[in-house]
């Protein structure tokens, strides 16, 4: 995770003070790229420790087209609390648009059955999208995606994965971001029957909150640990069927936890 401690460290260089939305106020840079080989391990970020099930459940909630909390919370995940309204529901966000997208003449369009369908069928299309950002729903989110497209490639039976975010909170967000999305290009390579590739992280306003520019210092002075592996314990019918139980991450050495407030 070099490449993600170079970030933060381009981040401190060159980025501009800018105010924002929640008021805490960044340094940000715009437009920015990193790759990460997933035959050299899962992408977890070292320099801390990181909540490996809060990962992991967010993305199979992703995965079941859910908008409310309440699947997170008897999990013990809070990450979205202080988004939901009082029923516990987040508007048509991520799980809705990519399971349920709502079309003008009322279908609804399954874009994670419809990708993985196409992988197999015809693996060198250059079609291979997903999009999270509904412009007329737009409105109706609580948050707007941050990880708002995501596409996949295939070559030398490998299958890699290009996801794209608008806005970043490189200290608290980006990690979760990174391994979430390696675990589902795991997954859906598992479906297809190819090998996990490359997954390369596309970012727009990439900030660190003013409140975490000490946390990102601390974890600048630590050296990475070598990166854990990935395991899926079994290859259910279908995307759709994975369990919690079913992955574990092997190896993971990591630096103490480093607390940081979350802007709202
Ligand atoms: N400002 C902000 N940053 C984000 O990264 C973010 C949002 N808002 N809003 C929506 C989701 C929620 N996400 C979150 C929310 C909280 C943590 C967080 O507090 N992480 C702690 C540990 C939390 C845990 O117990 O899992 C950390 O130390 O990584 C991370 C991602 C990512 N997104
Ligand atoms: O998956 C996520 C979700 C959110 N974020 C961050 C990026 C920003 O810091 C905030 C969103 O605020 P906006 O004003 O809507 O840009 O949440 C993230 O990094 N990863």
């Amino acid at each position: 995770m070099k490449a993600y401690l170079e970030l933060l460290q381009d981040i401190l260089t060159n980025g501009e003070k800018k105010t924002d939305r929640t008021g805490t106020g960044t340094i940000s840079v715009f437009g920015r790229q990193l790759r990460f080989d997933l035959a050299q391990g899962f992408p977890m970020v070292t320099t801390k420790k990181l909540h490996t099930k809060s990962i992991f459940h967010e993305l199979l909630w992703f995965l079941s087209g859910d908008t409310n909390i309440r699947y997170l919370q008897e999990n013990g995940v809070r990450i979205w609390d202080e988004w939901a309204d009082e029923n516990g529901e987040l508007g048509p966000v991520y799980g809705s648009q990519w399971r349920a997208w709502e079309t003008v003449d009322g279908r609804s369009i399954d874009q994670i059955s419809k990708v993985i369908e196409q992988i197999k069928r015809n693996p060198d299309s250059r079609r291979h999208l997903v999009n999270a950002w509904n412009v007329a729903d737009v409105d109706q989110m609580a948050l707007p995606p941050c990880h708002f497209t995501f596409q996949f490639y295939v070559a030398n039976n490998k299958l890699s994965c290009m996801f794209t975010m608008r806005s970043i909170d490189s200290f608290l967000g980006l990690p979760f971001n990174i391994a979430s999305y390696a675990l589902l290009t795991h997954m859906v390579a598992e479906q297809c029957g190819l090998e996990a590739g490359e997954l390369i992280w596309s970012g727009g306003d990439t900030h660190i909150y003013q409140n975490h520019l000490e946390q990102v210092e601390l974890q600048l002075t630590r050296e990475p640990f070598p990166l854990p592996q990935l395991l899926i314990k079994r290859k259910p019918d279908s995307i759709f069927d994975y369990k919690y139980e079913d992955f574990e991450v092997v190896n993971y050495q990591s630096h103490p936890t480093i607390k940081a407030p979350i802007a709202v």
